[in-house]
């Protein structure tokens, strides 16, 4: 018989400034306090969430074509997903992954942050926020499934989980290389780095750029474990397996512990940020650097 769970959406979730939700994006949203679902399958349009075979663990996948670069509705169906994982008391581990064949996440998509007004930097902004956010402190364990290329904010996203997996495939590559870019990795991607690679690693390649093939990236430790492309999934739903046999409440505490100075960081000056950030990518170096960026990425295939 199919197992079904109710899952309360709290109507704050959808009063968030930023999550200008399209209905028809999110049709399991109802802005009445709450929604039943079943849990054999939901989701959204770029967002799909799938129970595991193994009791508590749900598979999130993230299909937003051509490259999963991280759009404003991505990042709003994602937080919304999470929210609902975890508020479905059933789930406790969630294995992230992509649809996109050969990419895991493209990163921030440019087209947001390229030739846009400022009152859109800033709500992007903030999604961008939010998600490292939720992400980072979710009582969730959180494995990433890297199934392809990883870079800049996919990358971001991948730092925020408990353990990643990479595909072995020497075309694949994971890394903050946002100064190739001409911008900077701001101050909160920079300690999310720190924490998994340490000080002097992350200086170097958040100056570089870096974008690690996997074996490098492993020797690094950016990433906890290579396994060939095909069992990337199965291998991080047997890490999250591993990782539920240790208490909750135990490993919750010490997930927070470890965490919550650096999200504080954040938290204590969101507004700045977002102010340092529209005021950043507003200049007109930054967008002329971004549009060649852009045309180049779009010429490679011409
Ligand atoms: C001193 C002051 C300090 C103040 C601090 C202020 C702080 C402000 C800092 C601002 C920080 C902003 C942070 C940004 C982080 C980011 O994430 S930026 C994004 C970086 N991403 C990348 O560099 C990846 C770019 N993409 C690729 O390398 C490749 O596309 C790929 C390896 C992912 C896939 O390659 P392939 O399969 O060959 O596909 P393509 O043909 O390249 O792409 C297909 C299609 O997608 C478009 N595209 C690719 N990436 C993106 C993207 N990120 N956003 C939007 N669109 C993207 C690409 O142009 C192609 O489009 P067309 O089909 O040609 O139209």
């Amino acid at each position: 018989m199919a197992l079904t769970a109710v899952v309360r959406i709290p109507t704050r979730a959808l009063l968030r400034p930023w999550a200008r939700l399209r209905d028809s994006a999110l049709g399991w949203m109802e802005p009445v306090g709450g929604v039943e679902v079943s849990t054999q399958r939901f989701g959204s349009q770029r967002v799909l969430v799938e129970p595991a075979s193994a009791a508590g663990v749900a598979v999130m996948t993230f299909k937003n074509p051509p490259v999963n670069s991280l759009s404003l509705e991505l990042l709003t169906e994602l937080v919304i997903n999470l929210e609902k994982l975890e508020n479905d008391k059933t789930f406790r581990g969630v294995v992230l992954t992509s649809d996109c064949p050969g990419i895991f996440s493209a990163g921030l998509d440019l087209t947001e942050i390229c030739g846009r007004n400022p009152a859109h930097y800033a709500e992007y902004w903030k999604a961008v926020q939010e998600m490292w956010l939720r992400l980072y402190l979710s009582n969730l364990m959180l494995v990433a499934a890297i199934n392809g290329a990883c870079p800049a904010g996919g990358c971001l996203m991948s730092l925020t989980c408990d353990y990643r997996v990479m595909a072995d495939n020497p075309k694949y590559a994971i890394g903050l290389n946002e100064t190739l870019l001409g911008i900077v990795a701001p101050f909160w991607f920079k300690d999310t780095l720190v924490n998994t690679i340490g000080h002097r690693a992350s200086e170097r390649a958040l100056q570089l750029g870096l974008l690690f093939p996997p074996t490098e990236a492993l020797q690094v430790g950016m990433v906890d474990r290579l396994v060939p492309e095909d069992q990337v999934q199965s291998t991080a739903l047997s890490v999250l397996a591993q990782w539920m046999a240790i208490p909750d409440h135990a490993r919750q505490l010490t997930k927070n512990m470890m965490r919550k100075p650096t999200a504080d960081g954040l938290l204590k000056k969101r507004d700045e940020d977002i102010q340092n950030f529209v005021s950043f990518i507003s200049r007109d170096s930054i967008q002329k650097s971004l549009q060649m960026y852009l045309a180049k990425l779009r010429q490679k295939k011409g």
